[in-house]
């Protein structure tokens, strides 16, 4: 009996010690411990997307190169693929179909009106309602009016075709055929061609420099993008998407940073790698009168101390009307606009907009979008919308 308790007595101890021995004894460093994501995956798992809608696509590659640095042993990403877009030549040409089918309804109703058999006082006011609803404005609908009126006079017969040439002709004439519409992009002096874009957001700013980097990379044209929007990190990476799929470096800084000194840095970068051009994206709130002038009229001085800025396009979205032009105005007085972006003239038949924002702020329309694709910019050919505008339907 002693024996046995002596024996239990024994192993208890033994199990005691051996115990101690496995729960004091150090940890490996690492050992048994679960392994924490990693700062690459982690944030590439659950950073929300910075892109906006319908740049998806292109954003996916982008986005995995420069963002994601390798891990110590992994192979690096490939690099985003380059994309070679469309040249500007012939681009209006290729969208014209776009514009005709929102512009149609316009040009048909001028055209059906101007062809009925009797063309009295009531006639003629449909034809000026109709120009005013598509947002020619009233001055110059009623310009429209007038010179229609003399030519139905003049000429005594109304064919199809008669009917279509004059009408081409007066439209035509209040667009504005011979005003400069070229945008200033080209190198000069051994210093990038300079860009400002100017605009409220939701218009199409960005969207609209990342397009007009295609553009000039399309022309073979080097380009240097300066995200000066500071107000929203995600307008910073929207670009930085849009110049990642051309091949275009992108100058930014934090959130919050000073715009002008982003817009200096974009040019002063163009100007060491002898860039043919640079575009300076903007921040848009329309907070104050004042503090938008303060703003933009400081980047543009803080920029040309570095370089002249050749052009400050306004980015106008072409659905927007009446307040699109009070907008306008305000834009016009804080900063010398040079030319005008008119956005989204895909989804709408109030193309009228053209003659009155040129009228009313005497800069010519110089780019038009045409749609949410990566090249749905192009050079605005009066000639070329008038066509579209008066183009039989299908
Ligand atoms: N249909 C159509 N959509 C366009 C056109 N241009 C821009 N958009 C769309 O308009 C939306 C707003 O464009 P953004 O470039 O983000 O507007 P923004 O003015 O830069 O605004 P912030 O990014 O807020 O500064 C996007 O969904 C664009 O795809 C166009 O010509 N046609």
């Amino acid at each position: 009996m002693d024996y046995t308790i002596f024996a239990v007595a024994v192993f208890v101890v033994a199990l005691l010690v051996f115990g101690g021995v496995v729960l004091i004894r150090p940890r490996r460093p690492g050992a048994g411990k679960e392994a924490p994501p990693s700062e690459g995956s982690g944030t590439a798992a659950t950073a929300p997307a910075p892109e906006e809608e319908g740049e998806r696509s292109g954003a996916a590659t982008a986005e995995a190169g420069p963002q994601a640095p390798p891990e110590e042993g992994q192979a690096p990403p490939a690099a985003p693929e380059i994309e070679t877009p469309p040249p500007s030549a012939g681009r209006l040409v290729r969208l014209r179909a776009r514009l005709a089918r929102s512009q149609t309804a316009l040009g048909q109703g001028l055209l059906n009106i101007l062809s009925s058999d009797t063309l009295d006082d009531d006639a003629w006011e449909e034809i000026e309602d109709t120009l005013i609803t598509a947002d020619v404005g009233v001055t110059s609908a009623s310009q429209i009016v007038e010179g229609l009126r003399t030519k139905v006079k003049v000429l005594g017969t109304r064919s199809p075709d008669e009917v279509r040439a004059m009408l081409r002709e007066e439209l035509l004439a209040q667009i504005g055929p011979d005003m400069d519409r070229t945008v200033h992009t080209g190198p000069h002096q051994g210093r990038p061609g300079v860009v400002m874009v100017v605009g409220v957001n939701g218009t199409g700013k960005t969207t609209t420099t990342g397009k007009l980097a295609r553009v000039l990379v399309g022309d073979g044209k080097s380009v240097v993008l300066g995200a000066a929007d500071t107000f929203r990190a995600a307008a910073a990476d929207q670009l930085e998407t849009w110049g990642s799929r051309v091949g275009a470096p992108v100058v930014r800084k934090d959130e919050g940073a000073d715009p002008a000194s982003v817009a200096f840095d974009a040019v002063a970068r163009g100007v060491d790698e002898g860039a043919d051009s640079v575009i300076v994206d903007t921040a848009g709130r329309l907070h104050t009168k004042t503090g938008l002038m303060d703003e933009l009229g400081k980047v543009k001085r803080v920029v040309e101390k570095k370089s002249q800025v050749d052009d400050v396009l306004l980015v106008l979205d072409a659905t927007t009307g009446q307040n699109g032009l009070r907008q306008a105005r305000v834009f016009a007085e804080a900063v010398a606009v040079s030319g005008i972006v008119l956005t989204k003239l895909d989804g709408t038949a109030k193309g009228g907009i053209i003659i009155q924002v040129q009228r009313e702020l005497g800069v010519p329309v110089k780019l038009v979008g045409l749609g949410e694709g990566p090249d749905d910019l192009a050079p605005f050919d009066p000639e070329e919308f008038v066509d579209a505008l008066l183009e039989a339907e299908a």
